[in-house]
């Protein structure tokens, strides 16, 4: 008896699976519908191509200041449930700068809950750099961890189907389906009866490069730029290096002129990459495995987590726009998400 549909399989679904299993529901009642399910590749599944690890990219809204924190506190338990590290869930110190100091509210945020957390001194920060911080991250191998997560929820009984839907009206899959939660990402701004033309792409492109010296995490965030370098736990020594923050670009073409900027201000940012690379320390040693771009599915107006009565007795739960931080917030969207879900139909 499918009670609840999530159309999605990004991360954004899963999480959301996840925390209804957490509150208790019945994984028999629960079904995923998705064009694209955890191992395949798409400029439509953002996904797989994230970086991905927990920096300080989110805004200072008392909202993304709780999923983020939500997230962040909440992700050892799902770590342990999907059997430790080696599922693509591990954790590195991250080194952030800023070019303009963060705000009152993101930073006392941060500090209430980042562990290792230690603020940098400013003669040791680098040229235009206003602030920096250092704290325990968390890093996901995300093409893996999104196997390894959904591996977890079909052996708790949860059903997974592939198909496109043109309608959100179609998640309704039998009579017995209260609720759909809309998961769809980028996929929002096409899908009938959602049509959310507020959902727009940002692009990135990152280069994946072998790199065995680094284990850890730098990023720094400029007015029009974003300079990062994120290691991928359990990948045989990636390391993501990026990247780009193109909104409105919808392509999913990669340039070379952007993967030479990339290495240039990744290098520069932390000269280490070269300096102790096995195979040289030359720009042209670098061990280049791969170059993708991806589009982070932003939205004007933030992150939708809403429900809505659609007739008597069937809701729908948008929770979609996480941009730039579906995996360092979508744990606490989720826990959002599911609680509207289950509130009182009163409470709508
Ligand atoms: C270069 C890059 C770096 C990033 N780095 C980080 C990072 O370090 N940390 C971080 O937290 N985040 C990062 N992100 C952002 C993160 O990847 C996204 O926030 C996240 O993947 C969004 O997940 P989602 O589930 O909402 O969307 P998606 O992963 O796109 O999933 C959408 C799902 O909906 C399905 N769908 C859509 N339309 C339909 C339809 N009509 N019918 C059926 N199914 C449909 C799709 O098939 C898919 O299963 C990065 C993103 C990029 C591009």
């Amino acid at each position: 008896m499918t009670k609840y549909v999530i159309v999605g399989s990004g991360i954004i679904g899963l999480y959301t699976a996840y925390n209804l299993l957490l509150r208790g529901v019945s994984p028999r009642e629960i079904t995923i519908v998705a064009e694209h399910l955890p191992g395949d590749e798409s400029i439509n599944y953002t996904s797989p191509y994230a970086g991905g690890n927990f920096s300080c990219i989110t805004d200072d809204d008392p909202k993304t200041l709780f999923y983020d924190k939500h997230t962040y506190t909440n992700l050892s338990r799902l770590q342990k449930e999907l059997g430790g590290a080696p599922c693509g869930l591990d954790r590195y110190i991250s080194t952030e700068y800023w070019d303009t100091k963060p705000s009152k509210e993101k930073i006392e945020s941060l500090a209430s809950y980042l562990q290792e957390y230690e603020i940098i001194d400013q003669m040791n920060l680098p040229m235009g750099v206003a602030y920096g911080i250092k704290f325990r991250s968390w890093n996901f191998n995300c093409p893996k961890f999104l196997l390894n997560f959904q591996k977890y929820l079909q052996e708790k009984g949860i059903r997974f189907i592939k198909r496109k839907l043109t309608h959100i009206t179609q998640a309704y899959l039998t009579s017995s389906t209260k609720t759909v939660f809309n998961c769809t990402g980028i996929g929002a701004h096409k899908l009938g009866g959602v049509n959310d033309t507020n959902v727009y792409p940002t692009r990135g492109q990152v280069v994946v490069i072998k790199a065995p010296h680094i284990v850890e995490n730098v990023m720094r965030w400029g007015e029009d730029y974003a300079t990062y370098i994120i290691k991928r736990p359990y990948s045989k020594d990636q390391l993501i290096l990026g990247g780009y923050m193109q909104k409105d670009n919808w392509t999913a073409d990669t340039y070379k002129h952007e993967t030479e900027d990339i290495l240039k201000r990744t290098t520069e940012l932390f000269p280490k990459i070269l300096a102790d690379n096995p195979y040289g320390n030359d720009l042209k040693d670098l061990e280049i495995l791969r170059v993708v771009s991806g589009l982070r599915p932003s939205r004007y107006g933030g992150v939708r987590i809403e429900k809505s009565l659609v007739e008597h007795n069937k809701y729908l739960v948008h929770n979609y726009g996480a941009s730039g931080y579906g995996y360092q917030a979508g744990l606490g969207m989720g826990y959002e998400a599911v609680r509207l879900a289950l509130a009182r139909d009163n409470n709508l």
